[in-house]
């Protein structure tokens, strides 16, 4: 019973019952006079009922009418209630509601308030906690068990006195105790202020413990042993030869830190991070190319099959003219051609694979794998880690990220990983102008997509998300290429989907690239990876239904050749405030980085990095924004306390990682 649901709520011991912390407070030390109530602010008012009525207009709700010392009517509404409701509030009872004050339908109105009939019982002497819970455990049975659970915790601190004087934060357990028990003198706006020391002191031991477990990780990786890959150049110079342009300064440096990295015998974990467009491939290609030529076997693994074949396609394109076999492995191939390049992997007859997890399976041996790159790597899941994390401890990796990281999350989640930031575009490159467009104009597109076309150049159209159902997202993409194709019957427009089959696609795809088709529809499959310099008109139907690191790379897929390119976000109403805020900063921002910051504030690090699907669980109390001054804190100290305090860090990991193990950083 009740421990399946504290489990519910990841509660398992003591440590997890004291760390459940309120959501909010509720203040039931004092009755506000109905004639002093501040509208939309909390407050407790102590009333008669003078009337009760079941309403049925606009919907059925119970209405009940109270008037207090003050003279003042106030009406209580409820749109579900029970009988036993009806007779706590029978007329001529003494109540005390607790709610926010609103102008409503009837008049000076609380919706749903907490009633309370002990009236007899007094006033709180402190505020009431109020803690996340689930069905079926209330409030006073986990306030309960939560006082319980103070009380048996050992009064140690983790952390030294001194320490904590130096830090100016109070000791553990006294925090703890205040945040569950404020002391009647706190209002419930004081205990909202994350400044608050005791909330200061939670905070920082989080920060601390990931910081802490992050160094330890760094340094268990730097006294590994991998080995060191020295390149001769034999296959990067032709590559640079035959590509067409000179890598930018940004890409050079990169490119020079990572074969830096491959040349030091304990294994690398470099993050390559950049901007849409910026010219990442290439890096990982010649970081490929290092490790080959040192006689070492490549891997590269993308989370999707979409994101893996794209690079595979480029791989293609830039290896096997210089006689290097790339052999390609996914979920979706077939056995034969499974177990072919898995015997091509072990015996050492091909130099470079490239695919998605399935390449990291327990039944695929590597002859020499030297370097695995990983596109991505927040949006594989825990177990997929894990299984590349086995594959290789011993092998250099290398992140590759086109969703620039906003640099307190990289402090923070990526402490372990070094990173080369590609912070410059190829040259040339003009910046996408950016349309706003409600798509009851959507005509006015069509002539835009004509008139792009007849000036030589390349169209995406890319149709909505439709999450539910992926056969009704391919019907309103057929849909959208027989209208366009009536509107626009002048031009070739082609077709691209998930459920094209791997060939299909890549032929969809090349007659794109050759400019025979002129108009590209697509679910949206092109989100990464697709580079055709010539197109430059993206058009998204339904943009408001779109994340904003998805909006940022769709619209990446054009501005990358000399011409001026136009994104429209056609949007239909009514927009949700979310949305709204979304449309606003892929309207005014183009860099990916801002977007990137601006979608941290938005959505908080959790959502940011996908760690609900990926089931990691983030920190919970710290704010990696409005906390960087704790946060620096704490990755400064972290250091220091491993060089000289070994057992002050066991001690407070003890604490933090039996909470979490996510710390790890696997
Ligand atoms: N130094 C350069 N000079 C000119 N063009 C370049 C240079 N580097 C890369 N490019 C070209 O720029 C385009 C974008 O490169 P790439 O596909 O690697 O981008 P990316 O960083 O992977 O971006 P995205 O995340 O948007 O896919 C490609 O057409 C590539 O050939």
């Amino acid at each position: 019973g009740t421990l399946a649901k504290l489990a519910k709520l990841n509660i398992s011991n003591i440590w997890d019952l004291a760390l459940h912390l309120p959501l909010r407070y509720e203040d039931e030390t004092h009755i506000t006079p109905i004639a002093d109530a501040q509208t939309g602010v909390p407050v407790q008012i102590e009333a008669t009922v003078i009337h009760q009525q079941i309403q049925f207009r606009p919907r059925k709700q119970l209405v009940v009418q109270v008037k207090d010392v003050s003279g003042h009517v106030l009406y209580l509404r409820f749109l579900h209630f029970y009988p036993s409701q009806q007779k706590q509030l029978a007329e001529g009872n003494v109540i005390r509601a607790l709610g926010e004050i609103r102008h409503g339908f009837f008049g000076d109105e609380m919706v749903h308030p907490k009633i309370r009939t002990d009236i007899d019982k007094g006033l709180a002497e402190s505020l009431t906690p109020v803690y996340p819970t689930v069905n079926g455990l209330n409030q006073p049975t986990l306030r309960r068990l939560i006082q319980a659970a103070l009380k048996h915790l050992p009064a140690d601190d983790t952390l030294p006195a001194e320490l904590l004087q130096q830090l100016q934060l109070p000791p553990f357990l006294e925090s703890l105790t205040f945040l569950h028990s404020p002391p009647p003198e706190y209002t419930a706006r004081d205990l909202h202020e994350g400044t608050l020391p005791a909330w200061q002191r939670l905070k920082f031991d989080e920060l601390l413990a990931q910081q802490l477990s992050m160094r330890l990780a760094r340094q268990q990786r730097l006294s590994g042993h991998a080995t060191a890959l020295r390149g001769n150049g034999h296959i990067s110079q032709p590559l640079l030869a035959n590509l067409g342009f000179a890598l930018t300064t940004a890409q050079q440096r990169a490119i020079a830190e990572i074969t830096n990295d491959l040349a030091q015998t304990h294994p690398m974990h470099r993050l390559l991070q950049g901007d849409v467009g910026s010219g990442k491939t290439i890096v990982c290609a010649l970081a490929a190319a290092a490790a080959m030529e040192a006689g070492f076997q490549v891997a590269v693994m993308a989370p999707t099959e979409i994101l893996a074949e794209q690079h595979y396609l480029k791989f293609q394109q830039w290896f096997a003219p210089l006689g290097i076999r790339i052999v390609w492995l996914s979920g979706s191939v077939r056995k034969k051609a499974r177990e072919e390049a898995k015997n091509e992997l072990a015996n050492g007859t091909v130099q470079l694979a490239v695919g998605t997890h399935a390449l990291f399976q327990d039944d695929v041996a590597f002859h020499n794998l030297g370097l695995v790159i990983v596109d991505e790597q927040h949006r594989f899941g825990v177990a997929q880690r894990l299984a590349l994390k086995n594959k290789g401890d011993d092998v250099h990796q290398l992140m590759m990220s086109a969703t620039p990281i906003p640099r307190t999350l990289a402090m923070s989640f990526f402490a372990d990983l070094d990173v080369s930031v590609i912070d410059e575009l190829p040259p040339g490159r003009t910046p996408v102008v950016t349309r706003l467009v409600n798509s009851t104009r959507r005509h006015e597109v069509e002539k835009l997509v004509k008139h792009t076309c007849i000036q030589g150049r390349q169209v995406y159209w890319v149709c909505p998300l439709i999450e539910e159902s992926e056969t009704l997202q391919l019907q309103t993409a057929v849909d959208t290429v027989a209208q366009l194709q009536t509107a626009l019957p002048e031009l070739t427009i082609g077709l691209i989907h998930g459920r094209l089959k791997p060939a299909e696609k890549a032929a969809v795809m090349a007659a794109f690239v050759e400019g025979s088709t002129q108009v590209l529809v697509a679910t949206t499959v092109i989100e990464v990876g697709v580079d055709v310099p010539n197109a430059s008109l993206m058009v998204i139907e339904h943009a408001e239904r779109m994340g904003l690191a998805q909006l940022h790379q769709l619209r990446g897929r054009v501005g990358r050749g000399a011409a001026a390119s136009r994104c429209v976000l056609l949007f239909s109403e009514p927009l949700g405030d979310l949305a709204k805020a979304r449309l606003k900063v892929i309207y005014e921002n183009t860099d990916g980085f801002e977007i990137a910051r601006q979608d941290l504030n938005i959505r908080g690090p959790g959502e940011f990095l996908g760690a609900r699907q990926s089931g990691v669980p983030m920190l919970r109390f710290a704010n990696l924004e409005e906390d960087l001054p704790l946060l620096e804190k704490a990755r400064d100290l972290a250091p220091i306390l491993i060089s000289q305090q070994p057992e002050v860090v066991n001690k407070h990991l003890q604490r933090w990682l039996s909470q979490r193990a996510a710390y790890l950083g696997v």
